[in-house]
């Protein structure tokens, strides 16, 4: 079931060994087991079929449709058949027990996503988590401890921080264009009532009944993984505490009883997940960001992916820039042409290998090319982007905005999971 525990309860264990910046050994090919090939796990298995030094050795799905799916994708693509598993809710353990895999891909339902990571890493392997990495205060610590005791990755992946638009943003913010850095805005706006009616498989199957179980903001990272790269979160920055508040929970029993019959299931529940919820979070050095969730009302999709500095703006959806030195326009007026700053601020990874992520697809591009990061950095002995810290920070404003939102929109102190380390973290560079 879906936990939903407050925070505040869980003591974090003694430091631990700190895996910030954490290199494992070489790999000369990276390993694959996957864990959920659904919606969103199939994705990756064509991912690593099309990367070089990738192999996928083993699947787990307890759904024989998905699975059998992927297993026939790996083969169709060239690969050797992988080994399967999934006849229980439990089959990953035994898939973990093998000796053929380096990495898990776990694109599973939110309440699996911490088990199935921890079982991972005590398994002796780099837990690869799709958002968000976990789901309760207590759940998060539990990851960074046991990447600490085992030094392994633990690397959520937030597919967004390899956008196009928010590779050339990053450049550009490292590059001082927008002066001090003040505030950012960042969202998961995205109309996703139709997902209601799927109900014996895919993500609205389960992920429906977290509207019925948490009020706050039930998906916060895509939108806050790149305004926390902007702005050096967890390396010379941090969050210090967050406020949040919800409109009314409305859109989704009124989707309910437009859409279904009056006996229906989807209209038995009871909707409390507010359809906008709003959070600022307050760093450290005093920044503000806030951070946007609707999945619910009519609207345009939005990430905001808004970064606000002295010297001017960059905002998202659509993209526009303004700034007092350095612009082509006056900055009252938003300058809407990216072709400009593509070619002035293009980031290098994309420069390199935009053309193919493009071509290989996932959300633009950004699904391949976090795939083939990832890949690379293992291969080469090099840092993962993000790392366990980063994964726990940004999914931690979920049970918090929950808990602010019950508490009339009071604050929440934001754990320092690097337990002190964002003091000497290292800015992630500008890779090519
Ligand atoms: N980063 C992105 O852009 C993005 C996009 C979509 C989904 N997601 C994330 O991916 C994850 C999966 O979402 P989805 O849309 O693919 O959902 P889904 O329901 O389509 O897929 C989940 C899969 O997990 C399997 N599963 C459930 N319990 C299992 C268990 N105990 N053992 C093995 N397999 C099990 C299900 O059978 C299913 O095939 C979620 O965390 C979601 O938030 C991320």
């Amino acid at each position: 079931g879906c936990s939903s525990q407050a925070s505040g309860a869980y003591t974090p264990a003694a430091k631990g060994k700190s895996v910030m910046g954490l290199v494992a050994p070489k790999m000369d090919t990276v390993r694959v087991g996957l864990i959920g090939v659904g919606e969103r796990g199939v994705g990756f298995v064509r991912h690593f079929c099309h990367i070089d030094g990738a192999v996928v050795t083993a699947i787990c799905d307890t759904d024989p449709l998905v699975l059998e799916r992927a297993s026939s994708i790996v083969t169709s693509l060239g690969g050797d058949k992988p080994a399967v598993y999934g006849d229980h809710p439990y089959a990953y353990r035994d898939m973990l027990e093998r000796d053929d895999i380096d990495i898990v891909i776990i694109s599973t339902p939110w309440e699996w996503h911490h088990p199935m990571a921890k079982d991972t890493m005590l398994a002796g392997k780099h837990a690869f988590v799709e958002v968000p990495l976990a789901l309760t205060v207590a759940e998060m610590w539990d990851l960074v401890d046991t990447a600490e005791k085992t030094q392994l990755n633990c690397m959520m992946m937030e597919n967004v921080n390899y956008g196009r638009d928010e590779l050339m943003v990053l450049n550009m913010v490292r590059q001082g264009l927008f002066g001090e850095l003040l505030h950012g805005e960042a969202a998961y706006i995205h109309e996703l009532r139709w997902q209601m009616k799927q109900m014996d498989r895919k993500t609205g199957s389960w992920r429906t009944h977290y509207h019925t179980t948490h009020n706050g903001n039930l998906y916060p990272t895509h939108g806050l993984g790149p305004v926390s790269q902007y702005m050096n979160i967890n390396r010379g920055d941090r969050f210090d505490y967050m406020t949040s508040m919800s409109s009314p929970a409305l859109g989704r029993a009124a989707y309910a009883k437009r859409e279904f019959p009056a006996n229906h299931p989807r209209n038995q529940l009871n909707f409390i997940h507010g359809d906008m919820n709003t959070s600022i979070i307050k760093t450290v050095k005093g920044r503000t960001i806030m951070v946007q969730h609707d999945t619910t009302t009519p609207m345009p999709y939005s990430r905001h992916n808004l970064i606000q500095g002295t010297n001017g703006v960059f905002a998202g959806f659509p993209n526009r820039i303004a700034l007092e030195n350095g612009g082509r326009k006056d900055f009252h007026y938003w300058d809407h042409d990216m072709d400009y700053w593509y070619k002035k601020y293009e980031h290098p990874l994309w420069v390199r290998m935009g053309q193919e992520a493009e071509k290989q697809g996932g959300h633009g591009g950004m699904d391949f090319l976090m795939c083939w990061r990832m890949i690379y950095c293992l291969r080469n002995g090099e840092p993962l982007d993000q790392d366990v810290y980063d994964g726990a920070a940004w999914s931690v404003i979920l049970p918090l905005s929950v808990a602010s939102v019950a508490d009339r929109g009071n604050s929440k102190d934001i754990p320092d999971f690097t337990r002190g380390a964002w003091e000497t973290g290292k800015p992630l560079g500008i890779v090519s």
